[in-house]
């Protein structure tokens, strides 16, 4: 051994106490980076993932073992202890990095995110154990008096642990004899297990495909069985089967034991869609969305952590749930704008759908009739494949699209329904048909104004008119909930009986109808009728039982729906979407309405959607029309293009906002002159604004915009955290960053 360094175990070096060992956490607040902990002499060191309990503070809080060094500034000596390693599976490192990409991707701190992925601190703590009743060993059950004997009995029969009430009540006998039984030995305690068992998903049935749809569900069970990471756009028109298709995808990864994630916006997570998969699959699957209570979504998200969830339908949220073994991502209705998330962290959920995907090696299924804009250009750009539906499944064709043009055949004064659309109503009610009233607007009217002093009504904190919602009576803003009751006399002059609504809302068209269809039955479907799911599903019964002829809705009802009575479609507004200059006007009132009109004629009766326009000729309404999905695109695609705008350049966008104008003023001047290249200008990019936001006030607040254009190929994260970095910004105004923001308010 000569030569070869030795160490001395009596050396100095032995005297000092060992090293501490270090492991950087995550926790879930908004902190821009992992704090250093020390770990506890004796326990092992926990590698990333690992959930942990930390100090901070005055508190203790879970959070995640991160991954790479520690910031290594807090000195030994100060280092605090774990707290406690909580019993439940580590977060995945896809999780993990699906975490840092996020943050990045939006310029959120890290922590911020995390939240999101730990959105249920209870979920986090061991399932209290819970106990039943057994029969002791032994009890001779002929020697007991006859109350407790019957209690024996209920333990012979089925001899599983019971809850004490429950055994009571089987055995037709007080809970004291219980009790009693227990106390005398004659019982005893013993745990029940977690109602654990994964569901049985063998028990439904496929429908048989047509062949364009067996096609496009042999390709994704393909890619699913493969692991064959991509994304794949499935598309077709409404009703041509693409959910049956995914349906197939999603059987098949739970075939190979993994699990499904089924991202769909909010507002259609309805009882029909879930009732879809409990048909397809035999079981219901597991749902997530905001509405969940604390103890629902504490067991979902423990049964997902734990796999015993193999199907998940969600809402953009359950995008950060902790499935330990993915096997396919599906976005239905992926052109959604319900997918961006707008307060705290701006997210979009169906490009980090596809970053999640892609992190677990997995494939990724991108489902529409009327796909974005931005997924249509990575299919052309190859990023993307993509497999169509060409037509309505079974007997059922496309609905005949046609304009009113309210020029020619305008309703009567004080009306909003034309002639046309009057006789189609009638006709379809007389052949025992239902028919569909679209308008996107909720209450009476969208303004209320004086006919004395030409007044309007305005609310306090917001740039925005008061709604007058009739049935409660009051005048509401839409933006910040602000309400005030409707008043006799216009507060500007006192002029009493002169306050006039005017144009419609759903309530308004409602009363229309309610004159001109005496006999017909009405549903009105908005958020103010529907509240969650369940009396989503209540009015959806009604509808499929036929107990109703007229449904008057907002969006509420314009997707996801198969109502197969419903024949005729009528949008009352088909220009309403087109108002304001924002970029995606078009492309949204298309798809909106192309979805609307997709809810008629989806059974054996042919279907019909009359669109109340003031201008047929506009591209959106030929488009409809002519069912010309590809020239629409192809138009719109070309107006995106020549001026740099997505999906062929990129955008962010700053808004600024404070209590007081002029400090609104300040702080985006002082964000412009800390603006990016020369004078906001640089190589792909340019700063644009600032210019007050379309909703100049908002909850009391001045809000200002900037919006950064940029190229592709752009760095646009960069130029913002180092533009960011720069600006000296009044400390009472607030900044907030929106990558690809989808909305320009
Ligand atoms: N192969 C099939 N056999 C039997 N029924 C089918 C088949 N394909 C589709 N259907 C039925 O046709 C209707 C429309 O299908 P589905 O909802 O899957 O279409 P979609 O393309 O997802 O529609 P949308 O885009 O409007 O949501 C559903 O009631 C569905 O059960
Ligand atoms: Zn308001």
């Amino acid at each position: 051994m000569a030569g070869s360094p030795t160490i001395d175990p009596q050396g100095p070096d032995a005297k000092r106490p060992a090293a501490r060992a270090r492991v950087p956490v995550l926790l879930p607040l908004p902190l821009a980076q992992a704090y250093d902990y020390a770990v506890p002499e004796g326990w092992p060191v926990p590698p990333p993932g690992t959930i942990v309990a930390a100090p901070l503070g005055g508190r203790v809080l879970a959070g995640v073992v991160w991954d790479g060094p520690g910031d290594g500034s807090v000195p030994e000596a100060k280092l605090r202890p774990l707290a406690a390693l909580l019993p439940v599976p580590p977060m995945t490192e896809a999780l993990r990095r699906l975490i840092a990409f996020v943050a990045r991707w939006t310029l959120a701190p890290p922590g911020a995110v995390l939240r999101m992925a730990l959105p249920v601190p209870a979920a986090l703590e061991a399932p209290k154990p819970r106990f039943g009743l057994v029969l002791a060993p032994g009890v001779e059950v002929g020697s007991l008096p006859k109350a407790r004997a019957r209690v024996a009995a209920v333990l012979t029969e089925a001899p599983v642990p019971w809850a004490a009430a429950e055994l009571a009540r089987a055995a037709g006998v007080g809970p004291g004899v219980v009790s009693s039984m227990r106390n005398a030995g004659l019982l005893v305690a013993v745990p029940i297990p977690e109602a654990a068992a994964l569901p049985d998903l063998t028990t439904g049935s496929p429908p048989v495909l047509s062949p364009a749809q067996a096609e496009a569900a042999r390709v994704l069970r393909a890619a699913v069985a493969e692991r064959r990471p991509g994304a794949t756009l499935l598309d077709g028109v409404t009703g041509s089967g693409k959910t049956e298709v995914y349906l197939e995808a999603v059987a098949e990864a739970v075939a190979h034991g993994r699990q499904a994630l089924v991202l769909l916006p909010e507002i259609a997570l309805s009882a029909q869609v879930i009732e879809r998969f409990r048909q397809r699959f035999g079981s219901a699957p597991a749902v997530w969305h905001s509405e969940l209570s604390t103890a629902r979504r504490r067991d979902t998200w423990r049964a997902v952590a734990e796999g015993r969830a193999p199907i998940v339908v969600g809402a953009r949220s359950a995008l950060f749930l902790p499935f330990p073994d993915l096997g396919v991502i599906v976005v239905d209705e992926e052109h959604e704008a319900a997918f961006k998330q707008e307060e705290g962290v701006t997210y979009h959920a169906r490009d980090m759908a596809l970053v999640r995907a892609h992190l677990s090696g997995i494939p990724a299924i991108l489902v529409s009739a009327t796909p974005s804009l931005e997924t249509l250009a990575n299919v052309e750009r190859g990023r993307h494949a993509r497999l169509h539906l060409p037509s309505r499944h079974g007997s059922a064709g496309m609905p005949q699209v046609e304009a009113i043009d309210l020029r020619a055949t305008p309703p009567a004064r004080g009306q909003f329904l034309s002639p046309p659309l009057v006789a189609a109503i009638e006709e379809a009610l007389g052949r025992g048909e239902q028919a569909l009233l679209f308008l996107n607007r909720r209450g009476f009217a969208p303004l209320t104004l004086c006919r004395a002093c030409g007044h309007r009504f305005q609310c306090p904190n917001c740039t925005a008119w008061l709604v007058e919602h009739r049935y409660v009576k009051r005048l509401e803003c839409h933006h910040c909930g602000h309400a005030e009751p409707v008043p006799e006399a216009c507060p500007a002059c006192g002029a009493e009986g002169a306050l006039t609504p005017v144009g419609p809302g759903v309530e308004r068209i409602a009363a229309e109808c309610r004159e001109r269809f005496p006999g017909a039955r009405i549903a009105e479907m908005s958020s103010d009728t529907i509240h969650g799911a369940h009396s989503a599903a209540h009015y959806a019964a009604m509808i499929e039982r036929r107990e109703v002829d007229l449904v008057i809705g907002t969006q509420l009802v314009a997707k996801g729906w198969h109502f197969p009575h419903l024949t005729l479609v009528g949008v009352v507004d088909a220009d309403l979407g087109l108002a304001g200059g924002d970029l995606r006007a078009a492309e949204r009132s298309f798809q909106l309405l192309h979805q609307v009109g997709g809810r008629a004629g989806r059974a054996d009766r042919p279907g019909r959607v009359l669109l109340q326009t003031w201008a047929p000729d506009q591209r959106v309404m030929r488009a409809l029309v002519s069912g010309d999905i590809d020239r629409f695109v192809a138009e719109e695609m070309a107006e995106r293009q020549a001026g740099g705008w997505p999906p062929y350049g990129r955008l962010a966008a700053l808004i600024v906002s404070a209590a007081e104008a002029s400090v609104a003023d300040a702080a985006a001047l002082a964000l412009r002159r800390a603006a990016p290249g020369r004078g906001g200008e640089g190589e792909g990019f340019r700063v644009l604004g600032p210019a007050p936001a379309p909703l100049a006030v908002l909850r009391g607040q001045h809000r200002r915009r900037l919006l950064l254009k940029a190229s592709r190929s752009t760095d646009v994260q960069a130029l913002l955290r180092d533009w960011l970095s720069r600006a000296e910004v009044p400390r009472a105004a607030r900044v907030e960053v929106d990558v690809d923001p989808v909305s320009f308010l």
